[in-house]
C-alpha cells in the first residue's frame, strides 16, 4: 500500500480561480478524462447525483467519499477545511478500518463499528467488506447478526430500514414513497417471526434484512443505493421483547394469521405499485407463512423465499459436489433430514427435483428422503395432524412402526447423508454421527458420510466441525450454515492433517439469484431459475478448490460464484420467457456465447475502486 498526497502541492485559492472560470461541462469532461474509474464505479444513472455541497455531501453515505475526494471535488463541493487535508486511497482508509476493528473487543462492537461506517461512507464500507469477506461476513451476517437481532432495540441509534407496522397499514404507500433513494432493485422483507434459529424476534428481526442486503452488494455487486430492507411489524410472541422497555416494535402479541395475511397482501400490492421493478425477497417468515406467502405471490410478483428456495438451491449445489467425493453413487444415496420446517422441506424438495431431472420418477425420488421432526420420523400413520408442508414427504413404508429417535431412524434407514435444519444445538450427538459413519462404512471401503449441520447461528448448529471430524475419523464431508474454522487433527500414524469446513449457506445463491433476476428484467422468479442457480453454483468451483476437496467455492470467491449464478439465472429467465430484455439483446449475447453476457454482468457489479495514484495527481 503506497500512499500519496496530491493535496500537499495544491494551492486551493488558485484551483478555485481555475475552476470558477471553467464551465461545468468542461469540468465534467476533465474529470472523465482524468478519473475514468470514478465514472465507472459511480454510474450516474444508478447513484443519485449530488448537487449538494459541504456537510450535506459528507453526511450522505452514498455521496461521501471520505478522504478520497479529489482536489477539484473538494473545491466544487465546498469541502475544503471540512475534512483533513490529506487525500487517501480507499485501500489506506480500508486498512485504517481493519486496524480499528481489531481493537474492538466483542463481535457486537465490531459490528457496530462497521454499521457506523456504512451509515457514513458506503464505498468505504463495501471496499472493506469485499476485501475482507472471510473476516467480516461473520460480523455483518450469521453468526453475529443473530446477536444483533436479539439486542436490536437496545443497540438502536438510527434508522436503517423501512419499519412498517400493521397499525399504519393505511399508509404503506406513503411509507414506501418516503424511502429517500431511487426505486430499489431489491428488497428483503421479514416479519421477524423466525429469525435464523432464534425464533420470533418481532421487529428486532430487521437486522437480518439489513445483513442479507449487505451481502447482495458485497457478494454480488447490487448497487447499495438500490437495496431496501423492510420489517413488517405484526406484533411478537416473544415474552422477552414484550417485557423489554426499549423494545421498538408493537408491544402486543401477533395478530391472527388471517390479519397477517391481509396485511401482507396490502404490502405486496403497495410495493408493486410504488416500486414496480423491485424484486421482493421473503426472509425468515415462520414456516407456515413462508410456504403460504410463496405460493400466494410467486406468480403475481417478482419474488422468492430465500429460506425455502435459496437454501434448497445452495444445498443442492453442495450436495452435487459432496456426492462426487463420497464414493456412494448418486442413485444409492439415502438422505435423512433432521428438521422438517421451511428450510428442511425446501432443501428436500430441491433435491427431489435434482433426482427427477436425472430420470427418476417423482415417487422414486421422494423415496430417497426420510424427514424427522420433534416427534420422530414423519410418517403418514404417525397419529398426529401433519402440517401441510410435511405431508409430501410422509413415509408409508414403516409398516405401522414409529421411529421416535434419530438413532432409531438411522438404524432403520442406513443413510449416507444426514442434513440438520432443526435450529437445535447438539442434536447430532456422537452416537448419531458414529451411527451415520457405520452405515456408510458398511457399504464398502473408502466411502465417506455427508454431514450437514446447517442451522444458524453457531449456537444452533447440530454439531461442530471438530466433532464431525473426530467422530468420523476425518472422513466426513461437512458443511454448516454458519462458519467454523479450519481444524488440524493428528492421525493414528502421527501425521497432522488439516481439515477445511464448507459453509453451506444460502449466501452462495441469493445474491446471484437476485442479481440475475434484476439484470434479466425478469417478471417472476421461476423454478427453473432457482434450479439453475444450484447447478451453476456446483460448476463454479475452480481446480484448486476441487483439489482441496471443497464443495463450495472459498468465500473469497463468492463474487465469482455470484456472477456465474447470475448469468445462468438470466439465461434460465430467457428460456422461460420471463425476461423483458429485447430479443435483439439476447440474440447478440447468444451469438457471443457466455463471454459477452459475463462482461455485461461484470460491468454492472458495484465494486468501489480507489483513484489510481498517478491519475489523482495533477
Ligand atoms: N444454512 C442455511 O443457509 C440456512 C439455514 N437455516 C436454518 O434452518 C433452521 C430451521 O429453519 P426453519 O426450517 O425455518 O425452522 P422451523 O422451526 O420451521 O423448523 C425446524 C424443524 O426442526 C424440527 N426440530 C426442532 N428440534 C428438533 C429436534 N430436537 N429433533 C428433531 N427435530 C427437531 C422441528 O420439528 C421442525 O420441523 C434455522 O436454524 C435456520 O437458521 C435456514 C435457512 C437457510
Ligand atoms: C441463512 C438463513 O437464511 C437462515 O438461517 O435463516
Ligand atoms: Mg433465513
Amino acid at each position: 500500500m503506497t500512499d500519496f498526497n496530491p493535496m500537499s502541492s495544491i494551492n486551493i485559492a488558485e484551483l478555485e480561480d481555475k475552476m470558477k472560470t471553467a464551465a461545468l461541462d468542461q469540468h465534467r469532461g476533465y474529470a472523465q478524462n482524468h478519473y475514468p474509474e470514478v465514472q465507472q464505479y459511480r454510474p450516474t444513472e444508478t447513484i443519485p447525483k449530488s448537487s449538494a455541497c459541504g456537510h450535506q455531501v459528507l453526511r450522505e453515505p452514498v455521496w461521501n467519499k471520505g478522504l478520497s475526494f479529489t482536489p477539484e471535488e473538494r473545491v466544487s463541493k465546498n469541502l475544503t477545511g471540512l475534512i483533513p487535508h490529506v487525500m487517501e486511497s480507499l485501500e489506506t482508509q480500508s486498512a485504517r478500518v481493519m486496524k480499528m476493528i481489531q481493537t474492538r473487543q466483542t463481535n457486537i462492537d465490531k459490528y457496530l463499528y462497521l454499521s457506523n461506517l456504512k451509515a457514513q461512507n458506503i464505498d468505504l464500507f463495501y471496499r472493506v467488506l469485499i476485501d475482507n469477506i472471510r473476516e467480516l461476513m461473520p460480523l455483518v451476517y450469521t453468526p453475529t447478526i443473530g446477536d444483533v437481532c436479539l439486542q436490536y432495540s437496545s443497540l438502536y441509534t438510527r434508522p436503517e430500514s423501512l419499519y412498517i407496522s400493521i397499525k399504519q397499514r393505511k399508509s404503506i404507500r406513503t411509507m414506501l414513497r418516503n424511502w429517500p433513494y431511487p426505486e430499489p432493485e431489491i428488497c428483503v422483507v421479514t416479519d421477524g417471526s423466525r429469525i435464523l434459529g432464534l425464533g420470533d424476534l418481532g421487529i428486532n428481526g430487521v437486522g437480518i434484512s439489513i445483513g442479507k442486503l449487505a451481502l447482495y452488494t458485497g457478494a454480488a455487486g447490487i448497487n447499495p443505493a438500490k437495496t431496501l430492507p423492510i420489517v413488517l411489524d405484526t406484533g411478537t410472541n416473544n415474552e422477552t421483547n414484550l417485557k423489554d422497555p426499549f423494545y421498538l416494535g408493537l408491544r402486543s402479541r401477533r395478530v391472527s394469521v388471517e390479519e397477517q395475511q391481509a396485511f401482507m397482501d396490502e404490502f405486496m400490492e403497495a410495493a408493486n405499485d410504488v416500486f414496480p421493478n423491485m424484486v421482493v425477497q421473503f426472509e425468515d417468515f415462520d414456516t407456515e407463512k413462508a410456504f403460504k406467502y410463496l405460493d400466494r405471490y410467486r406468480n403475481k410478483y417478482k419474488c422468492f423465499n430465500d429460506d425455502v428456495q435459496g437454501t434448497g438451491a445452495v444445498i443442492l449445489g453442495g450436495y452435487i459436489g459432496a456426492v462426487n467425493l463420497s464414493g456412494v453413487p448418486v442413485d444409492e444415496q439415502r438422505l435423512v433430514f433432521m428438521g422438517a420446517g421451511s428450510a428442511g422441506v425446501g432443501v428436500a424438495k430441491q433435491l427431489v427435483e435434482y433426482y427427477t431431472r436425472r430420470g427418476l420418477s417423482e415417487e422414486e425420488a421422494k423415496r430417497k428422503f426420510w424427514l424427522v421432526d420433534t416427534k420422530g420420523l414423519v410418517t403418514q400413520d404417525r397419529g398426529d395432524e401433519l402440517a401441510e408442508h410435511k405431508k409430501y414427504f410422509a413415509r408409508t413404508d414403516n409398516n405401522g412402526h414409529q421411529f421416535r429417535t434419530l438413532e432409531e431412524v438411522i438404524e432403520y434407514v442406513k443413510p449416507s447423508a444426514l442434513i440438520g435444519l432443526t435450529a437445535t444445538f447438539g442434536v447430532f450427538t456422537e452416537s448419531v454421527v458414529r451411527a451415520l459413519k457405520a452405515s456408510v462404512d458398511a457399504g464398502g471401503l473408502g466411502r465417506r458420510p455427508i454431514l450437514f449441520p446447517l442451522s444458524n447461528p453457531l449456537t444452533k448448529a447440530e454439531c461442530t466441525f471438530e466433532q464431525a471430524v473426530q467422530w468420523t475419523d476425518g472422513t466426513v464431508i461437512f458443511a454448516s450454515g454458519s462458519p467454523f474454522s479450519s481444524f488440524a487433527m493428528k492421525t493414528p500414524d502421527g501425521n497432522v492433517v488439516d481439515y477445511n469446513p464448507n459453509q453451506g449457506n444460502n449466501v452462495y445463491v441469493f445474491p446471484g439469484l437476485g442479481l440475475g433476476t434484476i439484470l434479466a428484467k425478469a417478471t417472476k422468479v421461476t423454478d427453473n431459475m432457482v434450479y439453475t442457480s444450484a447447478a451453476a453454483l456446483a460448476e463454479s468451483l475452480n481446480t484448486d478448490e476441487l483439489r482441496k476437496g471443497l464443495i463450495y467455492p472459498r468465500i473469497e470467491r463468492v463474487r465469482d460464484a455470484s456472477l456465474i449464478v447470475a448469468r445462468e439465472v438470466m439465461k434460465a429467465a430467457r428460456r422461460d420467457g420471463v425476461s423483458k430484455l429485447s430479443d435483439e439483446q439476447w440474440h447478440e449475447w447468444e451469438e457471443w456465447g457466455d463471454v459477452a453476457l459475463t462482461a455485461y454482468i461484470k460491468e454492472r457489479m458495484y465494486d468501489p475502486v480507489s483513484f489510481p495514484t498517478e491519475r489523482a495527481r495533477f
